[in-house]
């Protein structure tokens, strides 16, 4: 059966009895057959097969160039994937407002843009584009869950390091109440110190709030410290998915060389 008519029967019975709340099977996107070539025809994605189960942190590693961060940014669209290749709860994201999706699916690159303004302005931000002004408490909790103190509350991006930054970015992603977080190397710009504490942050959010998180990083030790499974991605193509202590079983030859050279 060509996929997309077998997804569109899947979609419809997901829509009908559980619209927005995850399949059953716990999966919280499923990918199919996801693919993109780059306007000279270069394959960039290969057909991505994956699920990603809800409430865990998955890593994504491989070679540099495999494709890592483009199929992170099909997530939320910030390229469109094509038709029945990505779902999330079992609708297609194609068929989702696209600034719901976004807010629903957080995105954290690895260097934290702030606007201007103080910090407290920028964790306003994206509640209130819907209308919504928080206040003081809930930017305080905001902060506090991204391991930020009060006083940072009047604080401009200037006077901030780069890992504070990084914080405040994660708590103005936060403010939108995402049920995934994407995060595109979000340390490989941090010191060791700082690194710790985002790591602390994205544990924290999986295990109080069951936040979906997926992260690419080049640092197989950070996927063996926070992720829960990891997805190696070699030349477009997810090629195994592992626990992050079984990744010295790596079969695929690709993988096990991107493996051993890390
Ligand atoms: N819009 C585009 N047009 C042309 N080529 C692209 C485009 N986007 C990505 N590529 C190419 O696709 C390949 C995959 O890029 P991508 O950034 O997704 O890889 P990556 O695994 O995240 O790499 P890295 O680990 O170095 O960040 C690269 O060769 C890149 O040059």
């Amino acid at each position: 059966m060509p996929f997309l008519e077998e997804a569109g029967e899947h979609l419809l019975v997901v829509d009908a009895e559980d619209a927005g709340k995850g399949e059953e099977d716990g999966t919280k996107f499923r990918i199919r057959s996801l693919t993109k070539k780059s306007e000279a025809g270069v394959p960039i994605l290969n057909g991505i097969e994956v699920d990603i189960p809800k409430g865990q942190i998955v890593g994504i590693i491989g070679p540099s160039g495999s494709g890592k961060s483009t199929m992170l940014r099909a997530l939320n669209r910030l390229w469109e994937p094509p038709l029945g290749t990505v779902f999330l709860d079992g609708r297609d994201i194609r068929d989702l407002d696209v600034l719901t999706l976004r807010r629903k699916v957080g995105m954290l690159f690895q260097l934290p843009a702030l606007f201007e303004g103080t910090v407290a302005e920028n964790i306003r931000y994206g509640p209130q584009l819907r209308g919504k002004k928080l206040n003081d408490e809930e930017v305080y909790k905001l902060l506090r869950l991204a391991d930020l103190d009060p006083s940072f509350l009047s604080k401009t991006g200037g006077e901030l390091s780069v890992g504070q930054a990084q914080r405040v970015a994660l708590a103005r992603t936060l403010a939108n109440k995402p049920e995934v977080l994407l995060l595109d190397e979000p340390t490989s710009a941090l010191d060791p110190i700082s690194t710790e504490n985002i790591e602390g942050v994205l544990v924290n959010l999986k295990k109080k709030q069951g936040m979906t998180i997926i992260m690419v990083s080049h640092s197989i030790k950070q996927i063996q410290r926070i992720a829960d499974i990891v997805c190696l991605l070699v030349k477009g193509e997810i090629v195994e998915v592992l626990k992050p202590d079984q990744l010295s079983e790596a079969k695929h030859p690709m993988a096990q060389r991107f493996l051993q050279l890390s």
